[in-house]
């Protein structure tokens, strides 16, 4: 039985993972804010849902305990939740817009995974997936047509980045775990008011690939649905 805890797992490319993975035969947990767009997922999906505000030091540690309560370990953690943050041009953005982003997209990570870390260490190939983006891939900013039509996003670009540097940190210095990162590709979600050409389950597809990886498995890898990212 592989157990699964995702963030953000209410709605989009969050939920399309959990019914994917549930589908796939894991014991999945929902994590979500809002305890009753939560609820309601992890009903439709029979999985359980458990709150979890990644900004929110109580509620993350809440949420683990609540886990290891209930599951006792944690195969697969993947830190899904994310914003987009403001659409404000690079003169207008100020420290506040850039600690609300990073507050969730980068610090949120280190949040989740130093909770769920001893739970993760109880399975026999705990593994974690960071969904950044490709948008922070410094190869694909410099290549106008990897970008095209998506907005100019200083903060959030610069956010998954760092998610992609972590993950490749975290990696090093855990043997132990996997630990790689996936580029779900622009996709239809809330989070783009459904501008981007891919389905969810497209969008998904780089996740759930590393999110089933067996013990031979990569660690510090940055992929999409068709295979390594440039960095
Ligand atoms: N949609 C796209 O084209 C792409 C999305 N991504 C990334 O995929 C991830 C999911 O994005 P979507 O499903 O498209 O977005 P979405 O906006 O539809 O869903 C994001 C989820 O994160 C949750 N969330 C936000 N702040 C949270 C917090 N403080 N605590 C707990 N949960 C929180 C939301 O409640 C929601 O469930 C994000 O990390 C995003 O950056 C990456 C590349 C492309
Ligand atoms: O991270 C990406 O890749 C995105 O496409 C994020 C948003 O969907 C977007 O379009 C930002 O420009």
């Amino acid at each position: 039985m592989t157990t699964t805890f995702i963030t953000g797992a209410n709605r989009s490319l969050g939920y399309e993972t959990a019914r994917r993975l549930k589908e796939a035969g894991h014991t999945v947990i929902v994590g979500a804010r809002d305890p009753r767009r939560g609820q309601a997922a992890a009903d439709a999906l029979g999985a359980r849902f458990v709150r979890i505000d990644v900004t929110d030091d109580a509620s993350v540690a809440a949420a683990a305990a609540d886990v290891g309560a209930h599951e006792g370990s944690v195969d697969v953690l993947v830190n899904n939740a994310g914003i987009l943050g403001t659409h404000d041009a690079a003169d207008q953005i100020t420290a506040a817009d850039a600690k609300a982003v990073f507050e969730v997209n980068v610090v949120g990570i280190v949040r989740v995974t130093h909770a769920f870390l001893p739970l993760l260490r109880k399975s026999a190939n705990p593994v974690i997936v960071n969904v950044s983006s490709g948008m922070g891939s410094f190869a694909a900013t410099h290549d106008t047509g990897r970008v095209e039509g998506r907005f100019v996003v200083p903060l959030y670009t610069a956010s998954k980045a760092a998610v992609t540097m972590l993950t490749t940190q975290y990696a090093k210095a855990w043997p132990d775990v996997k630990v790689n990162a996936a580029d779900p590709g622009y996709t239809a979600t809330d989070f783009n008011g459904h501008s981007g050409p891919q389905t969810v389950t497209e969008g998904t597809d780089a996740i759930v690939a590393l999110a089933t990886i067996g013990r031979d498995g990569p660690t510090g890898a940055f992929r999409d649905r068709h295979g390594a990212m440039a960095w």
